[in-house]
Formats: C-alpha cells, structure tokens, sequence
C-alpha cells in the first residue's frame, strides 16, 4: 500500500477545521498509486480525496492545484481543490504539503474499448483547449532535461543492450526537439501521465481525469502520445489497436483539429511518450524510496513498447 505518511483520524479531525467541510466522519488509506499518500476522506460534507505530497514542494504544488481548479472551473471533469479559510489550496500536515480535492465518482476502466478511448480523447482535446489561458507557468518536469539528468543514473544498473537503447534513444530525442516540425508544435499545460488508471468512469461515461501532479508545460502531442501509448495497446506486446487508437485520435481530432507539424511529429513523440515512462520506471525500480508497502511498475514494458514504435509506424494522427 503506498501510503508513505501515516495519517491518523486524530490529526485530520483537528487539522480540516480550516476546511468549510464540517466535521471528518471517516479516513481511508488508498492502496494504489506510487507516487503519494492517499485517503479517502468523508466528512459531513460528502467525499473527498486527501493527498499528502511525498516530493513536490509548496512551492510547485499551486501550479497544479490552482490548474485543476481552472480546468473544473471551465468544464474540464477533474477534482476540484478545496480552499482552506486563507484561500490556500495547499496546506501542512505533517510538516509535508497536502491538499484535498473532490472526489470522482466511479471507477477506472482496465479494459478499455473504442468507446472508452473515444471520451478520453475528446475529454483530453476540450482540457488542452481550456488550459490556452491558464496563467501559471511550469515545465514538464519529467521533460528532456530530467532525461538528461536521470540516464546516467540507471545506466550503470542495467544491461548493455538496453544501455544501447536508452542512451541512443536520448539522442534521438534530443534531435527531434530541436527540429523544425517541433518548433511549430502547441505548446500549454499537459496531464503527462494520463493512463488507464487516472480516469475514472461510470459504465462508458467519463467521469474525471486525475492525478494531475505530473502536469506541466509541454506540447500537446507529447500528451496524446502518452495517452495513446497505456489506453490503446496489448499490454502483453505493447502493439497498438488500431480501432482503439482511431477512436481516440479521431475523438479528439473532432474537437482541436491536429496540426500538419503535429502529423509529421507523430512517430516521433509516441517513442518519446515511452522513453519517458521507461526511464521513470528503471529509477523508481533502482532507486526506490522507502514506503509502508510498495510495489514498482515493471520497466519492461515500456522498453518493449518503445522498441515496438521504433520498429512499427503507428496510425496516423488523422
Ligand atoms: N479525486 C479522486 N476521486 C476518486 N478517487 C481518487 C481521486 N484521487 C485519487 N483517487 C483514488 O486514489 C488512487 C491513487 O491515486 P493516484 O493515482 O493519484 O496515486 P498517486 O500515488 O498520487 O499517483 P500515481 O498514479 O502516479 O502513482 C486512485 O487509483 C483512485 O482510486
Ligand atoms: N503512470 C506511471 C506511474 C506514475 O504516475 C507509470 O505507469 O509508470
């Protein structure tokens, strides 16, 4: 269970009275997730989510906290951050910055169809819209300078064949960001990190995108490709379905028409999308934090889905 900071009824019973949530009724710790501490928490007031940030600061949290909050506030379904009674979303508790935000109704769909991917397509089109004039500003933290930075830091732990990948990869990467085609393409705030298990749904209804703390400025292709790389795969092979990314591309398509740039940048960011998460995973794999109970995502997978978009060219955009 990822909860890496105990958190008793007792200390949230005297720490939400700057909440306008009443009084806490019960706290639940939520086994999923790696990244934080997370709990159900219902008050008299209704349902809520708790998180306690186990590495972003108070200084980066606003960032995604006052963008959730936009995105609620322009019709994007996402949790809506709760004030305390200073206006502050974000709030220490156990000397670590917290927040709480609504909770979504429903649950995640592991097994999505054409229909699914559809509604996560169109939802992810209509919140790249409605960020254009968000006002805060923060790159994508998990971009190529961490890349940069983290690369040398797993290549010592794994074997020379995938060394030979990653650092080429890397390379590669870096040589497509500087390339004209990228240039041209949008650039807002991105979700980063929109995979089955941050939506949730009621039946084919879409209800919310969550976990918003990888979100940062990127492009929104790079968004896309990241979606399409967890929704619309074999998980065994990483090989894409193409009813399901057709679905998904074309529901967006429908709502922010893609760009030519962006067509022609396509192959590219879906190989970036998996580098990203691969090399997330071979940290968190050699370099583990301490939690109460924590299982690491497998690395594996994603270096068999960028070595699959290396080999294979994906649909394209439209
Ligand atoms: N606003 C919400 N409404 C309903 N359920 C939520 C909400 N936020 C989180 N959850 C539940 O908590 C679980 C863990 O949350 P989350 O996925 O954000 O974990 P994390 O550790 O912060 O991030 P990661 O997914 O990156 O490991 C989710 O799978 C979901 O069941
Ligand atoms: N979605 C990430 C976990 C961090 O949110 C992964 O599957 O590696």
């Amino acid at each position: 269970m990822a909860v890496f900071t105990p958190v008793s009824l007792e200390d949230v019973t005297q720490w939400i009275t700057q909440f306008p949530l009443g009084k806490v009724l019960g706290l639940k710790g939520i086994s999923a997730g790696i990244e934080n501490s997370n709990f159900f928490l219902t008050t008299e007031r209704g349902e809520y989510v708790l998180t306690i940030f186990e590495n972003l600061s108070f200084e980066q949290l606003p960032f995604y906290l006052n963008f959730m909050h936009h995105l609620a506030d322009h019709g994007v379904l996402v949790p809506d951050p709760i004030a305390n009674d200073q206006g502050g979303l974000v709030t220490a508790l156990h000397g670590k910055p917290a927040s709480i935000v609504t909770k979504l109704e429903g649950r995640s769909q592991m097994e999505p169809q054409p229909v699914h991917c559809a509604e996560v397509g169109a939802m992810l089109a209509k919140m790249h819209i409605a960020g254009l004039d968000y006002k805060l500003q923060q790159p994508n933290l998990r971009g190529l300078d961490w890349w940069h930075e983290t690369t040398p830091l797993v290549l010592p732990y794994i074997p020379e064949d995938k060394a030979q990948l990653l650092k080429s990869e890397v390379h590669y990467q870096e040589t497509f960001a500087a390339c004209e085609d990228y240039k041209q393409l949008q650039v807002g705030p991105v979700h980063a990190d929109l995979f089955r298990n941050n939506v949730m749904f009621q039946g084919t209804r879409l209800t919310g995108f969550f976990d918003f703390y990888f979100a940062g400025c990127d492009t929104w292709l790079f968004d896309v490709a990241v979606t399409v790389n967890d929704w619309c795969i074999d998980l065994d092979t990483g090989v894409l379905d193409e009813a399901r990314v057709r679905a998904m591309l074309d529901a967006y398509h429908a709502v922010r028409p893609f760009t030519v740039a962006e067509t022609h940048a396509w192959q590219a960011m879906l190989r970036a999308g998996a580098l990203r998460f691969w090399l997330s995973r071979l940290y968190d794999y050699y370099m583990p934090r301490e939690a109460e109970m924590l299982t690491p995502h497998d690395p594996s997978h994603f270096e068999r889905i960028l070595r699959e978009r290396i080999a294979t060219p994906a649909p394209g955009l439209y």
